[in-house]
């Protein structure tokens, strides 16, 4: 997009850049031909103030769409232990499938066709699992086991193109989501954390919020209420009023406890985030837990760009923590195709014992 298109789109130069919450010094000194970033931010007041619909930014104001998920995995899944001594915890599996997988199929059903994969030692079993497995797909063929083959042979499209990169050290989330900029580039993202296990009753959710994405062009972060007394382990964020039914999100802090906390709207692992976020984790310092904290980087792109709170639809479980996994497992369990009909008839048995 040319800088003159965006003045002209907003009338004059002082009205974009008090749209875009900047000086007008900021916007003149912007180049002829803008990147990527002050066209999103273009785009994105357009949007919200009704100067642009999503039906018409085509062509010269086309935006860009979410093609990539990073998938930060480097987690060293301490409170999983002794399981993830040697194996990630997104390799954990739910009854069939890894949370790895789950995640990668919510990205796929948002219409993203690159995975970005943060991984660090002992990981070497998520490169695996998205790889083609020569013996074992010859041995199943062999033996004539075609549902299962079929099975392996789907885990991944073709055309979808897996990402590995490599955290050299776990300096925490926004350290792991920063070392998939050179990769991601100048375009919006989506970032999933697996351990946060979402049945989207029916939807993705990561395609949920990649439509708000569409319509507003701003970044989204998913949320949910969580008991006052847990907000000690979440991202949690103030929200207010932002037209059109979405919430606009004021503060986010890190981990605050419950006497601290602005509310008990916690943030889940699903973001979508512009890529100035690059620029400002690269600025981050160390925050809670002396981690470089995704919630500190999002805190200072918020100073810049609005940032909205999209609230989850689906179910989520918290398969970071054993009680949330063990949710998980009997959730998924009971809708299982294969085992749920006989899983349930045990259920009730064993709770007729129990209670
Ligand atoms: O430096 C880091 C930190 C975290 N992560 C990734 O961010 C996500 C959220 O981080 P978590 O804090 O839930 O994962 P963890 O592996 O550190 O688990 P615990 O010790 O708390 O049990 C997880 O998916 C993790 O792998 C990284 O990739 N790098
Ligand atoms: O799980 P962690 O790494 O403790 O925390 C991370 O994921 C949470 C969601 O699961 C977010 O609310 C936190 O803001 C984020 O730092």
């Amino acid at each position: 997009m040319r800088k003159l298109d965006a003045i002209q789109l907003f009338g004059t130069q002082s009205r974009l850049a008090a749209a875009l919450g900047l000086g007008r010094s900021a916007v003149s000194q912007w180049p002829d031909q803008l990147p990527q970033r002050h066209a999103d931010q273009v785009l994105g007041a357009a949007l919200r103030l009704g100067l642009l619909t999503a039906s018409d930014s085509k062509g010269e104001f086309a935006m860009q769409k979410v093609r990539k998920a990073v998938f930060p995995v480097a987690g060293m899944g301490t409170r999983f232990l002794p399981a993830t001594k040697a194996s990630p915890k997104e390799m954990m599996s739910v009854v069939d499938k890894p949370l790895i997988q789950y995640a990668v199929e919510e990205a796929l059903e948002a219409g993203i066709t690159e995975m970005v994969f943060i991984t660090g030692r002992n990981k070497r079993s998520i490169e695996d699992h998205f790889d083609k497995a020569y013996e074992l797909e010859n041995e199943l063929a062999a033996r004539g086991k075609r549902k299962l083959l079929d099975i392996l042979q789907s885990i991944i499209p073709k055309s979808v193109s897996c990402i590995y990169i490599r955290q050299p050290e776990a300096l925490g989330l926004g350290h792991a989501v920063l070392c998939a900029e050179p990769v991601v580039g100048d375009e919006p993202f989506a970032v999933i954390l697996a351990d946060d296990l979402i049945d989207g009753n029916g939807t993705s959710e990561m395609k949920r919020m990649v439509e708000v994405f569409g319509d507003t062009h701003c970044s989204v972060l998913g949320v949910e209420e969580v008991p006052p007394e847990d907000t000690g382990s979440y991202g949690i964020v103030e929200v207010q009023e932002g037209g059109n039914n979405r919430l606009k999100i004021s503060n986010i802090i890190e981990k605050p406890k419950p006497d601290e906390a602005p509310s008990n709207l916690a943030v889940v692992g699903r973001y979508i985030l512009t890529p100035r976020v690059f620029h400002h984790l690269q600025n981050v310092q160390p925050g809670k837990g002396g981690e470089i904290q995704l919630t500190d980087g999002i805190f200072a792109l918020m100073q810049e760009q609005h940032v909205l709170a999209h609230t989850l639809k689906g179910t989520r479980y918290d398969c970071g923590s054993k009680l949330g996994y063990l949710k998980a497992t009997m959730a998924y369990g009971l809708k299982h195709e294969e085992v749920g009909p006989e899983f349930s008839a045990y259920l009730k048995e064993f709770c007729g014992k129990v209670v």
